[in-house]
């Protein structure tokens, strides 16, 4: 396994994160656990802001909280001086109840409920990431409720197909999310919300897609994006005040990804904004991006513990652990690929190819094919690498399976931030039938 940011093996041979071995964690906590390296999300929140700093862009740089939400994560966020990207009201509620400043929460998505809407009016968030006409309605409406002005950005598909997997890429004009360029929509949008007295309308916003190793489709968004806006400027008189490019930025799961330095995705994206703007002769607008996963994805490590084995001769060895598809989906929705290490015999070398099996009934739970370990066994604890974003955020209860407490590690000392879910939890919603039956 890939060792990054502050993880070792220690002198019992034991893999060792934030100053605190991962045995010992079994032990406190139990397996499976999510466990962060706090210092590790702090580094990367700096880069990002010192990128922006070093040239001297007014920036805002929020935590897309889909990535990993939870209180103590927000809280950390707000620490670490970020802005706030949520999705939905259950991600507002965990900003709010996490103390974190509203002026610098952004509420995206493609469908807000006018529930949700209100919410967010009413505490008086920074901006809503604006989608479709149907929300500009409802966000006029809730405005005149609540007799304040919204803050808007206006998300637009600029036709960038990153290259991604498809399910997580978002920028083709054939996409679910935001205003199309070419037919016209984002114009209309632009001027609906600018002759509107319950908007204020802050600029633009485009996301092109998740795990990006290029800063090619950022650029291309970028000249995209500025093209339409010289049309507008003659046309509508419209510059805009930000230009939000979203996230994307994507980081090592395995050998073979190549993420670039965060300061070579902001540097490319900067220039292309400095080179647009200068020709069209506007002010620079203040750039903003979205990153989720590289804030907190090679940050997180999951720690199982090894169960049944199964060997099929000439065929396959399998490793079954006490955790699968139910805190991490991303293998068996996006085929996504992990390493993983025998986390109490961390120096030992390989000699044996594995298959890492869930515990759900499901052939498609396999979080690793094919993997060279140690030799192992039944109480081994497994880790598997880089499973910070998405991980948690997706984790569901198939099965009935409780979901995993998370742990946050850092200078020795590990703090539970998320507790695990126990059997009460799960049927804490389920209601007795009456013994009458069904009907009355
Ligand atoms: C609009 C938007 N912003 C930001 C993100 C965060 O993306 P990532 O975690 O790849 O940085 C996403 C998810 O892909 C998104 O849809
Ligand atoms: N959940 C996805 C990416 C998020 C897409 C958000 N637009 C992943 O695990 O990679």
């Amino acid at each position: 396994m890939y060792k990054h940011g502050t993880s070792r093996s220690n002198d019992l041979g034991h893999l060792e994160i934030g100053g605190v071995d991962t045995v010992q964690l079994r032990e406190q906590f139990g397996t499976p656990l999510y466990v962060y390296d706090v210092a590790l999300i702090r580094e990367r929140a700096n880069s990002f802001l010192q990128a922006f700093k070093k040239r001297g862009i007014k920036a805002q740089v929020a935590y897309a909280s889909k990535a990993f939400s939870c209180v103590a994560m927000v809280q950390l966020a707000k620490e670490l001086d970020l802005s706030l990207d949520v999705v939905s009201g259950g991600e507002l509620h965990t900003a709010l109840v996490a103390g974190f400043p509203v002026e610098k929460i952004h509420f995206h998505g493609n469908n807000k409920s006018v529930f949700e809407i209100e919410m967010a009016v009413e505490a008086g968030i920074g901006c809503f990431v604006v989608d479709n006409f149907y929300e500009i309605e409802l966000l006029r409406e809730a405005a005149k409720k609540y007799q304040k002005t919204v803050s808007v950005l206006l998300r637009i598909t600029p036709g960038v197909e990153a290259h991604t997997h498809d399910y997580i890429s978002t920028g083709q004009e054939d996409s679910k999310f935001g205003f199309d360029l070419i037919s016209g929509q984002a114009e209309e949008a632009i001027v609906r919300v600018s002759d509107d007295d319950a908007f204020e309308m802050l600029g633009l916003h485009c996301h092109i897609g998740s795990q990006i190793f290029e800063t090619t489709g950022f650029t291309m968004a970028v000249e995209k994006i500025f093209s339409y806006l010289a049309e507008w400027k003659t046309k509508l008189n419209y510059v805009p005040k930000v230009v939000n490019l979203g996230g994307g930025f994507g980081i090592r799961y395995i050998e073979g990804d190549t993420p670039l330095p965060v300061s070579q995705y902001i540097d490319a994206t900067i220039d292309a904004v400095e080179e647009q703007s200068a020709k069209l002769g506007i002010d620079i607008p203040e750039i903003w991006i979205e990153p989720g996963r590289s804030l907190v994805g090679d940050a997180g490590t999951t720690l199982y513990t090894i169960g049944s084995e199964k060997e099929i001769p000439e065929v396959r060895h399998y490793l079954s652990v006490d955790g699968g598809m139910t805190d991490n989906l991303r293998p068996a929705l996006y085929q996504a690929k992990y390493e993983a290490m025998i986390a109490n015999r961390s120096n030992e070398s390989s000699q044996e190819t594995y298959s890492i099996a869930g515990k759900c009934c499901e052939s498609g739970d396999m979080l690793i094919w094919d993997i060279a370990l140690p030799f192992a066994k039944h109480g081994d604890l497994l880790a598997v690498s880089c499973t910070g974003a998405y991980g948690y955020s997706m984790s569901n209860n198939y099965n009935r399976i409780p979901r995993p407490a998370v742990v946050f590690v850092e200078n020795g000392d590990p703090t539970l931030v998320v507790k695990r879910e126990t059997y009460k939890d799960i049927v804490q919603l389920d209601l007795q039938l009456s013994g009458k039956g069904l009907s009355k």
